[in-house]
């Protein structure tokens, strides 16, 4: 298999059909994902980052162009790409520890034991932190817990890819840093190739090894894509006095605010 397009999307066209007509959202996508590589998609709201996570997790098709991954193409969701996304979705009536239990039954129930698959739920709750909170239902943990919660769901069912829709956006920004930092330690420990959608620039460089910008819709597209050749592990407060932190988050500013300016259409 070929590592350097362990996603590999080509020649995508998503149009929308509506009540009041026709929607052009994406245009001509092409984009080549690595094996175990962060990939950040930016760009103003409306633009189709959703929607194109939407197509590389399989919850819609495209009407033209083919998605693969692992050089299969994406017919539907399953479960080696999970999704998290911004509002957790847990099952109030269960506790964390069911909630991460019920995705890896169902990925790995019919080749393990019940011992086994504790034994993954347990190292998932430890992954993010929970292993106190694992008899807890989500009303009695902060929106940061339960994000984990969804984060530790995901990973326990040891996704190829991990698909990730603003998963900090609700957070306050002490607990958004806090999680970016869990992230880089959990993606570093598994190696995961992961497409996180994000309206956040300092997030963007944080976390990726590319940044991958989208025009203003409609007929969206990938604008420039940013390499952010950054070592490994990354430190915020080092990387707040770094000069390429800087370089990186003004080629990103540079395309939204002055490439990609909003027409003033909220203010007409
Ligand atoms: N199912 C749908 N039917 C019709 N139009 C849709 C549908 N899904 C998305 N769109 C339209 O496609 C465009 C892209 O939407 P999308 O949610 O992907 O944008 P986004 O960049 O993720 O936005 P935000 O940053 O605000 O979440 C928008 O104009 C949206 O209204």
């Amino acid at each position: 298999m070929d590592d350097a397009k362990f996603i590999d999307i080509e020649g995508v066209e998503m149009v929308f059909h509506t009540k009041k007509g026709v929607f052009h959202a994406l245009r001509e996508i092409n984009l080549k994902v690595r094996k175990g590589e962060f990939i950040t998609l930016i760009g103003h709201s409306g633009c189709g980052k959703s929607t194109l996570l939407n197509l590389i997790a399989g919850l819609t098709k495209p009407t033209e162009g083919v998605l693969l991954c692992a050089n299969r193409e994406i017919a539907g969701p399953a479960p080696e790409r999970a999704v998290v996304f911004q509002n957790h979705s847990l099952l109030p009536w269960l506790t964390c520890y069911e909630n991460i239990y019920l995705g890896v039954e169902r990925v790995f129930g019919k080749t393990e034991t019940a011992a086994q698959l504790r034994e993954r739920t347990m190292r998932a709750l430890a992954l993010v932190g929970l292993t106190a909170a694992e008899s807890k239902r989500p009303h009695e943990i902060s929106g940061g817990m339960k994000q984990r919660v969804g984060i530790a769901r995901a990973l326990a069912m040891e996704p190829k890819v991990l698909l990730m829709d603003e998963p900090f956006g609700a957070l306050d920004a002490l607990t958004r840093a806090h999680l970016q930092d869990e992230l880089l330690k959990i993606v570093a420990a598994t190696q995961s190739t992961v497409v996180m959608v994000t309206h956040d620039v300092d997030e963007a460089v944080l976390l990726s090894d590319r940044i991958v910008m989208l025009t203003n819709g409609p007929a969206a597209t990938i604008g420039e894509m940013v390499e952010v050749q950054l070592e490994h592990p990354r430190d915020r407060v080092a990387l707040a006095q770094d000069a390429r932190y800087a370089e990186y988050r003004s080629a990103v500013l540079e395309f939204l605010y002055r490439k990609q300016a909003h027409p003033a259409k909220e203010a007409a």
